[in-house]
């Protein structure tokens, strides 16, 4: 087995301290064990991606899936009282489309936080995919955004550029900044680290809606 595979190959590790069992959403107790649940989606994600398995395995896997999908399909609600990318604490806001961000401080002007891409988000080589990266920004810097009691606001641009490789299944450090502010228009920027190594850096500007303005 050479370097790579052994990276790849390492168990799967995810802590969270904020884990939210507790938390409630529209007033509403959140299901207990409903974190676990995404993480062990997320789970699944990085197992599908790294599996070559037998056709054995597929049909079963197949069917196992299906019979988990007709069960949700029965609880499924509108988007006012969805709660994946709704917890606000939870790892990656227990959204599965972008990779587990843990927010570790956070105040008016500055976020930081740790993230880890799994197999799910591998580019080649070992390296997160560079589709995966505006995303994890996006994310960051819309929580951001939205926060010091700042109006709700959407992505106008997000700029990236890409210092150096993004390794997958480890943890790497974000931050987030909010630069300045020109009427309706918020910049704002982040990073990426990977030690004290510069993966990613992104600026963005958030166009604050307009009362009515979906
Ligand atoms: C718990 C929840 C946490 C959530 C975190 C996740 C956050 C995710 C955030 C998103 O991804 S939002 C989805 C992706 N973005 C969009 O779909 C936005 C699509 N575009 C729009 O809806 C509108 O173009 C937009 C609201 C951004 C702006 O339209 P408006 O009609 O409201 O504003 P307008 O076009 O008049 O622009 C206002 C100012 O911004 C400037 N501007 C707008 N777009 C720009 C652009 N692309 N580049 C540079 N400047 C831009 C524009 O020139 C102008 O500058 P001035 O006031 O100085 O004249």
């Amino acid at each position: 087995m050479d370097d790579e595979a052994i990276v790849l190959a390492a168990p799967l590790v995810r802590t969270d301290p904020h884990r939210p069992d507790t938390e409630t959403w529209l007033g509403r107790p959140v299901p207990e064990g409903y974190t676990d649940m995404i993480d062990q989606v997320r789970e699944l994600l990085d197992r599908l991606a790294g599996a070559a398995p037998s056709a054995e395995v597929v049909r079963s896997t197949t069917k196992t899936v299906a019979e988990l999908s007709a069960a949700l399909a029965a609880y499924e609600v509108d988007e006012p009282d969805q709660l994946s990318g709704r917890l606000g604490s939870a790892a990656g806001r227990a959204q599965v489309a972008g990779p587990a961000l843990h927010v570790d401080e956070v105040d008016d002007e500055r976020m930081t936080g740790r993230v880890r891409f799994g197999r799910h988000f591998l580019g080649s080589n070992g390296v997160v995919h560079g589709g995966a990266i505006p995303y994890l920004f996006d994310d960051l810097l819309g929580r951001l955004a939205l926060g010091g009691g700042r109006p709700r606001s959407r992505t106008a641009y997000l700029h990236v550029d890409y210092r150096s490789v993004a390794p997958i299944d480890t943890e790497l450090r974000v931050a987030a900044f909010f630069d300045r502010e020109e009427g309706r228009k918020h910049f704002l920027r982040g990073t990426l680290h990977d030690g004290d190594r510069l993966c990613a850096e992104a600026t963005a500007l958030f166009v604050a809606l307009n009362p009515g303005q979906t």
